[in-house]
């Protein structure tokens, strides 16, 4: 997997350098380059903003600069295969468009399910817009070699796309085999079985006069399971019970569904 990541505060990527995901990139599990998208600009002043047409307040970003980092990444990529396309005899095989993925409030929310469904691509490239945004024409115009995306981190407003671009990341990344030490530690997460993670305890078993449940010191593992997913139940039910409505809670034993 190589991760693509175009910025006007390439700094603002510096963590990706850190833990998991950089020591993925020094294990060569995975690649990540950070691009300054005013070296993509050709005025002395490095313009990548102007005023918007149609008026309004704020700036939106040039198209030019865009197209131009765009380009030159696409360029760069090794090409991959595409996998699903079906060999013609003869002719060269099909490549696959790397995904540009574009952080925005009026996008598809981001959520575990998509973060799997990137994590399966080849190469994922991420277009930071700052202001107001990005000129609409270079979502339209990176459709002829990409497959484009807009994606939102959630229901808020950010100043731009480098935090969401650094959530988006490390969500898929971790998701890459051999990033994550234990793979067994990717299977019971918040929103992997459409539920909330249960609560967790460490030493010492008594701490403040506040106990660890007796039943997890037990090593019943049948009991241990079954704490868990009541209490997976019962926080999803208070915190999330929207996550309620999607599963399919026939699955559920009878003492389940009253948790
Ligand atoms: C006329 N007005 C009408 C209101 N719009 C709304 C608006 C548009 C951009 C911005 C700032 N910004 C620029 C690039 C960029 C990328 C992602 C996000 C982002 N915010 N929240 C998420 N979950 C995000 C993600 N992912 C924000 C961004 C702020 C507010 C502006 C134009």
């Amino acid at each position: 997997m190589r991760f693509d990541v175009v910025s006007i505060f390439p700094e603002y990527l510096a963590p990706l350098e850190l833990s998991l995901i950089g020591k993925a990139r020094t294990d060569g599990l995975l690649e990540l380059a950070v691009h300054d998208l005013r070296s993509y600009t050709q005025d002395r002043h490095r313009t990548v903003d102007d005023t918007p047409y149609g008026g309004g307040a704020g700036m939106v970003m040039k198209p030019e600069p865009w197209a131009q980092a765009l380009e030159d990444i696409a360029a760069a990529a090794p090409p991959a295969p595409d996998k699903a396309a079906a060999p013609s005899p003869g002719a060269a095989p099909a490549r696959k468009k790397p995904t540009l993925i574009v952080p925005s409030p009026a996008g598809e929310v981001f959520t575990q399910q998509l973060a799997y469904e990137l994590a399966g691509e080849d190469h994922l490239v991420f277009a930071c817009g700052r202001y107001e945004g990005i000129d609409e024409r270079v979502l339209e115009w990176a459709a002829e070699q990409y497959t484009v995306r807009s994606v939102s981190l959630g229901d808020y407003v950010l100043n731009g796309g480098e935090v969401a671009v650094l959530a988006m990341v490390e969500a898929i990344g971790r998701l890459i085999p051999g990033v994550v030490g234990n793979p067994e530690s990717l299977v019971e997460e918040s929103h992997s079985d459409g539920l909330l993670e249960y609560p967790v305890y460490t030493k010492p078993s008594s701490w403040r006069d506040r106990d660890v449940p007796e039943v997890l010191l037990s090593g019943n593992h049948g009991k241990i399971a079954k704490f868990r997913r009541e209490h997976q139940l019962r926080r999803t039910a208070a915190r999330r019970p929207d996550l309620l409505d999607k599963l399919d809670v026939s699955n559920f034993s009878k003492t389940e569904r009253n948790v």
